[in-house]
């Protein structure tokens, strides 16, 4: 398998907490700087008729068919982790080789993401989740996104815990500055808990700081060429 020069998973803390908006406006940016991005879904789950779906999403962002972002054969249309999808479709198992066998780059990639499906920890494959995912395809980083939420500490902290060993950036995403909870959450997370933060703004605004550059494209900013 050919492989970019720097792989991003992308997961969460859950399902619906933005994966696919920071993946897709990331991509943008940083194509917006001249580096050559693509996008990976290995397998998605969607409400039937919705044509918004993940892959077409992340294909809009980097200029790619959707069915190459995923494989048309692991698009399932039941709203179930893919796995209890394609079971109610009555479909074969989804194995976790076979989806990292799929994932195929072009040669000429600086920035891959692979985004994972629902949470760190939910299904993705009849063996394994995203969690398994990243043991697999040994991400140089792991995007780890969520919503600053009350209870937010706790699933960052135990998501980070199964990540040990990986290189951790949350991206705290739909956050307010004028909420406490917001704004206490992110302060704890990065004074107490040592983790890399940055929230949405960081990243759909300015890719362009020195610290959202620095993390997302492992190069140093004097690297950035606009
Ligand atoms: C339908 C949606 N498609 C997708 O890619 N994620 C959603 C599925 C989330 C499954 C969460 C399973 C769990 O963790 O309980």
């Amino acid at each position: 398998m050919t492989r970019p020069s720097r792989l991003i998973l992308v997961t969460g803390t859950g399902t619906e907490v933005g994966k696919t908006w920071v993946t897709a406006a990331l991509s943008r940016r940083l194509r917006a700087f001249g580096i050559e991005v693509a996008a990976r879904k290995p397998a998605q789950s969607f409400t039937p008729g919705d044509t918004a779906t993940d892959a077409a999403v992340l294909g809009e962002a980097t200029d790619t068919p959707a069915d190459t972002v995923c494989p048309p054969h692991r698009w399932y249309p039941v709203p179930l982790a893919p796995p209890m999808a394609a079971d109610t479709l009555q479909l074969a198992p989804i194995l976790l080789d076979d989806l990292v066998a799929e994932l195929d780059w072009p040669s000429d990639v600086a920035i891959g993401f692979v985004e994972g499906a629902g949470g760190l920890c939910s299904p993705i494959a009849h063996d394994g989740d995203t969690l398994s995912l990243a043991q697999r395809v040994r991400p140089d980083l792991v995007l780890l996104v969520t919503e600053p939420v009350l209870g937010v500490v706790s699933q960052v902290r135990l998501a980070a815990r199964a990540l040990t060993g990986h290189e951790v950036l949350v991206v705290l995403n739909r956050y307010d500055p004028s909420d406490e909870v917001h704004r206490r959450s992110r302060d704890w997370l990065t004074a107490i808990d040592a983790l890399a933060v940055l929230t949405n703004h960081d990243l759909a605004d300015t890719v362009d700081s020195d610290a959202a550059w620095r993390a997302i494209s492992g190069e140093p900013p004097s690297a950035r060429n606009p």
